[in-house]
Protein backbone atom coordinates (compact mmCIF):
# COMPACT_ATOMS: atom_id res chain seq x y z
CA UNK A 1 0.00 0.00 0.00
CA UNK A 2 1.46 3.46 -0.69
CA UNK A 3 2.17 5.99 2.01
CA UNK A 4 -1.03 7.85 0.81
CA UNK A 5 -3.13 5.15 0.67
CA UNK A 6 -2.59 4.32 4.19
CA UNK A 7 -3.55 8.01 5.19
CA UNK A 8 -6.59 7.34 3.28
CA UNK A 9 -7.11 4.38 5.16
CA UNK A 10 -6.17 6.17 8.73
CA UNK A 11 -9.23 8.89 7.76
CA UNK A 12 -11.76 6.47 6.79
CA UNK A 13 -11.47 4.28 9.75
CA UNK A 14 -11.67 7.43 11.61
CA UNK A 15 -14.64 8.97 9.98
CA UNK A 16 -16.67 5.16 11.30
CA UNK A 17 -15.96 5.93 14.60
CA UNK A 18 -18.90 8.75 14.02
CA UNK A 19 -21.27 6.36 12.92
CA UNK A 20 -23.54 5.26 15.42
CA UNK A 21 -26.21 2.30 15.75
CA UNK A 22 -29.17 2.98 14.08
CA UNK A 23 -27.75 6.28 11.96
CA UNK A 24 -28.96 6.29 8.21
CA UNK A 25 -25.72 7.29 6.72
CA UNK A 26 -24.74 8.61 3.06
CA UNK A 27 -21.83 6.71 1.74
CA UNK A 28 -19.82 8.63 -0.72
CA UNK A 29 -17.59 7.76 -3.84
CA UNK A 30 -13.86 7.61 -4.24
CA UNK A 31 -10.74 5.66 -3.15
CA UNK A 32 -10.73 7.28 0.26
CA UNK A 33 -14.51 6.82 0.61
CA UNK A 34 -13.63 2.77 -0.32
CA UNK A 35 -11.31 2.53 2.74
CA UNK A 36 -13.98 3.73 4.64
CA UNK A 37 -16.61 1.72 3.76
CA UNK A 38 -14.40 -1.28 4.16
CA UNK A 39 -14.06 -0.32 8.08
CA UNK A 40 -17.66 0.32 8.15
CA UNK A 41 -18.29 -3.15 6.73
CA UNK A 42 -16.23 -4.69 9.49
CA UNK A 43 -17.61 -2.37 12.34
CA UNK A 44 -21.70 -3.32 11.12
CA UNK A 45 -20.07 -7.45 10.99
CA UNK A 46 -18.55 -7.35 14.45
CA UNK A 47 -20.86 -4.86 16.60
CA UNK A 48 -24.17 -5.93 14.93
CA UNK A 49 -24.80 -2.68 14.10
CA UNK A 50 -28.45 -1.99 12.65
CA UNK A 51 -27.49 1.19 10.11
CA UNK A 52 -28.73 2.02 6.85
CA UNK A 53 -26.63 3.14 4.01
CA UNK A 54 -27.35 5.71 1.35
CA UNK A 55 -24.77 5.19 -1.32
CA UNK A 56 -23.57 8.09 -3.55
CA UNK A 57 -22.94 5.66 -6.76
CA UNK A 58 -23.66 2.51 -8.27
CA UNK A 59 -19.88 1.34 -7.16
CA UNK A 60 -20.35 2.17 -3.90
CA UNK A 61 -23.62 0.47 -3.59
CA UNK A 62 -22.02 -2.47 -5.01
CA UNK A 63 -18.90 -2.37 -2.39
CA UNK A 64 -21.46 -2.05 0.66
CA UNK A 65 -23.81 -5.00 -0.57
CA UNK A 66 -20.49 -7.19 -0.84
CA UNK A 67 -19.87 -6.07 2.44
CA UNK A 68 -23.35 -6.88 3.62
CA UNK A 69 -24.14 -3.07 4.83
CA UNK A 70 -28.02 -2.36 4.03
CA UNK A 71 -28.63 -0.10 1.74
CA UNK A 72 -31.47 2.16 0.79
CA UNK A 73 -32.06 4.83 -2.33
CA UNK A 74 -32.52 8.38 -1.09
CA UNK A 75 -36.48 8.30 -1.62
CA UNK A 76 -36.32 5.47 0.51
CA UNK A 77 -35.40 7.44 3.91
CA UNK A 78 -36.85 10.13 5.20
CA UNK A 79 -33.22 11.68 6.49
CA UNK A 80 -29.63 11.00 6.92
CA UNK A 81 -28.37 11.58 9.88
CA UNK A 82 -24.54 11.49 8.52
CA UNK A 83 -22.51 11.13 5.30
CA UNK A 84 -19.17 10.43 4.71
CA UNK A 85 -17.52 11.75 1.69
CA UNK A 86 -13.80 12.77 0.07
CA UNK A 87 -13.37 15.49 -1.78
CA UNK A 88 -10.74 16.61 -4.45
CA UNK A 89 -9.82 20.06 -2.95
CA UNK A 90 -10.48 21.78 0.40
CA UNK A 91 -9.55 25.59 0.44
CA UNK A 92 -8.79 27.79 3.49
CA UNK A 93 -12.62 28.71 3.98
CA UNK A 94 -13.65 24.94 3.77
CA UNK A 95 -15.18 25.21 0.30
CA UNK A 96 -14.99 22.22 -1.95
CA UNK A 97 -14.30 20.57 -4.99
CA UNK A 98 -15.90 17.27 -5.95
CA UNK A 99 -16.40 15.28 -8.70
CA UNK A 100 -12.86 13.76 -9.95
CA UNK A 101 -14.17 10.53 -9.67
CA UNK A 102 -17.74 11.50 -11.42
CA UNK A 103 -20.15 11.03 -8.81
CA UNK A 104 -20.78 14.93 -7.51
CA UNK A 105 -24.61 15.00 -8.84
CA UNK A 106 -25.37 11.94 -6.40
CA UNK A 107 -23.11 13.41 -3.99
CA UNK A 108 -24.65 16.94 -3.95
CA UNK A 109 -27.95 15.57 -3.35
CA UNK A 110 -27.28 13.28 -1.23
CA UNK A 111 -25.26 16.22 1.01
CA UNK A 112 -27.77 18.53 1.04
CA UNK A 113 -30.17 16.22 2.38
CA UNK A 114 -28.12 15.64 5.50
CA UNK A 115 -27.75 16.55 8.81
CA UNK A 116 -24.11 16.37 9.03
CA UNK A 117 -21.60 15.96 6.29
CA UNK A 118 -17.66 14.89 7.34
CA UNK A 119 -15.12 15.04 4.47
CA UNK A 120 -12.28 12.60 4.34
CA UNK A 121 -9.28 13.53 2.55
CA UNK A 122 -5.43 13.09 3.00
CA UNK A 123 -3.33 16.41 3.40
CA UNK A 124 -2.90 16.89 -0.54
CA UNK A 125 -6.33 17.79 -1.00
CA UNK A 126 -5.82 21.31 1.04
CA UNK A 127 -5.37 24.35 -1.06
CA UNK A 128 -5.10 27.95 -0.20
CA UNK A 129 -7.53 28.35 -2.94
CA UNK A 130 -9.58 26.09 -5.50
CA UNK A 131 -9.49 25.51 -8.76
CA UNK A 132 -5.84 23.92 -9.43
CA UNK A 133 -7.85 20.83 -9.58
CA UNK A 134 -10.41 20.93 -12.36
CA UNK A 135 -13.50 21.48 -11.97
CA UNK A 136 -16.14 18.74 -12.64
CA UNK A 137 -19.60 19.77 -14.90
CA UNK A 138 -22.14 16.86 -15.39
CA UNK A 139 -23.58 17.81 -18.63
CA UNK A 140 -26.60 16.37 -20.56
CA UNK A 141 -25.43 14.59 -23.62
CA UNK A 142 -27.90 16.50 -25.66
CA UNK A 143 -26.16 19.88 -27.29
CA UNK A 144 -23.28 19.37 -25.34
CA UNK A 145 -20.62 20.56 -28.09
CA UNK A 146 -22.78 23.93 -27.76
CA UNK A 147 -22.19 24.06 -24.19
CA UNK A 148 -18.73 23.72 -24.24
CA UNK A 149 -18.34 26.55 -26.87
CA UNK A 150 -20.39 28.88 -24.28
CA UNK A 151 -18.23 27.60 -21.93
CA UNK A 152 -14.73 28.17 -23.71
CA UNK A 153 -16.18 31.55 -24.85
CA UNK A 154 -16.07 32.64 -20.67
CA UNK A 155 -12.63 31.31 -20.94
CA UNK A 156 -13.25 28.55 -19.09
CA UNK A 157 -10.77 26.15 -20.60
CA UNK A 158 -13.27 22.86 -20.77
CA UNK A 159 -12.44 19.36 -21.40
CA UNK A 160 -14.80 16.71 -22.11
CA UNK A 161 -13.71 13.61 -20.25
CA UNK A 162 -12.57 10.71 -22.29
CA UNK A 163 -11.45 7.12 -21.68
CA UNK A 164 -9.86 5.23 -24.16
CA UNK A 165 -11.59 7.86 -27.29
CA UNK A 166 -15.35 7.45 -25.14
CA UNK A 167 -17.21 9.83 -23.12
CA UNK A 168 -17.32 9.12 -19.42
CA UNK A 169 -20.65 8.27 -18.59
CA UNK A 170 -22.06 9.39 -15.08
CA UNK A 171 -24.63 6.96 -13.12
CA UNK A 172 -27.47 9.11 -14.80
CA UNK A 173 -25.50 8.69 -18.15
CA UNK A 174 -24.66 12.21 -18.73
CA UNK A 175 -21.28 13.63 -19.85
CA UNK A 176 -18.47 15.04 -17.94
CA UNK A 177 -16.67 18.36 -18.78
CA UNK A 178 -13.68 19.08 -16.68
CA UNK A 179 -12.97 23.49 -16.57
CA UNK A 180 -9.02 23.85 -15.92
CA UNK A 181 -9.80 27.16 -14.42
CA UNK A 182 -6.33 27.00 -12.63
CA UNK A 183 -7.83 29.38 -10.32
CA UNK A 184 -11.14 30.11 -8.47
CA UNK A 185 -11.41 33.46 -6.96
CA UNK A 186 -14.56 33.77 -6.18
CA UNK A 187 -16.45 30.87 -5.77
CA UNK A 188 -20.10 31.65 -5.02
CA UNK A 189 -19.93 33.94 -8.10
CA UNK A 190 -18.67 31.21 -10.17
CA UNK A 191 -21.43 28.80 -8.83
CA UNK A 192 -24.14 31.48 -9.27
CA UNK A 193 -22.83 31.56 -13.00
CA UNK A 194 -22.45 27.84 -13.79
CA UNK A 195 -26.24 27.37 -12.06
CA UNK A 196 -27.46 29.90 -14.52
CA UNK A 197 -25.99 27.63 -17.78
CA UNK A 198 -28.54 25.55 -19.25
CA UNK A 199 -27.22 21.93 -19.80
CA UNK A 200 -25.16 21.96 -17.03
CA UNK A 201 -26.47 19.42 -14.41
CA UNK A 202 -24.56 20.16 -11.63
CA UNK A 203 -20.85 21.77 -11.18
CA UNK A 204 -18.54 19.96 -8.72
CA UNK A 205 -18.49 23.35 -6.31
CA UNK A 206 -19.12 22.20 -2.94
CA UNK A 207 -19.97 26.03 -0.81
CA UNK A 208 -21.07 25.65 2.96
CA UNK A 209 -21.63 21.69 2.99
CA UNK A 210 -19.05 20.39 5.06
CA UNK A 211 -19.34 20.20 8.82
CA UNK A 212 -16.32 18.35 9.49
CA UNK A 213 -13.02 17.78 7.69
CA UNK A 214 -10.93 14.90 8.73
CA UNK A 215 -7.25 15.24 7.38
CA UNK A 216 -4.73 12.33 7.00
CA UNK A 217 -1.44 13.34 8.18
CA UNK A 218 2.11 11.60 8.77
CA UNK A 219 0.94 12.20 13.07
CA UNK A 220 -2.65 10.84 12.79
CA UNK A 221 -5.84 11.89 11.60
CA UNK A 222 -6.57 15.46 12.18
CA UNK A 223 -10.26 16.34 12.72
CA UNK A 224 -11.39 20.21 12.06
CA UNK A 225 -15.01 21.18 13.72
CA UNK A 226 -15.87 23.62 10.59
CA UNK A 227 -19.48 24.35 11.50
CA UNK A 228 -21.79 23.24 13.97
O1 LIG B 1 -15.98 13.64 -5.60
C1 LIG B 1 -15.65 12.49 -5.64
C2 LIG B 1 -16.19 11.54 -6.61
O2 LIG B 1 -17.03 12.18 -7.51
C3 LIG B 1 -14.64 11.98 -4.69
O3 LIG B 1 -15.11 12.17 -3.40
C4 LIG B 1 -13.37 12.71 -4.89
O4 LIG B 1 -13.00 12.57 -6.24
C5 LIG B 1 -12.27 12.18 -3.98
O5 LIG B 1 -11.89 10.92 -4.41
P1 LIG B 1 -10.61 10.19 -3.86
O6 LIG B 1 -10.89 9.86 -2.42
O7 LIG B 1 -10.47 8.98 -4.72
O8 LIG B 1 -9.43 11.12 -4.00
Amino acid sequence: MTNQDALKQLVGQEAVKFIKDGMIVGLGTGSTVKFMVDALGKKVADQHLSIVGVPTSKRTKEQANHLDIPTKDLDEVDHIDLTIDGADQIDKNFQGIKGGGGAHLWEKIVAINSTKNIWIVDQSKLADQLGSFPLPLEVIPYGSHQLFQRLVARGFNPVFRMINNQYVTTDSNNYIIDLHLHQIKDPQNLALTLDQMTGIVEHGLFLNIVNTVIVGQENGPKVLQVRP
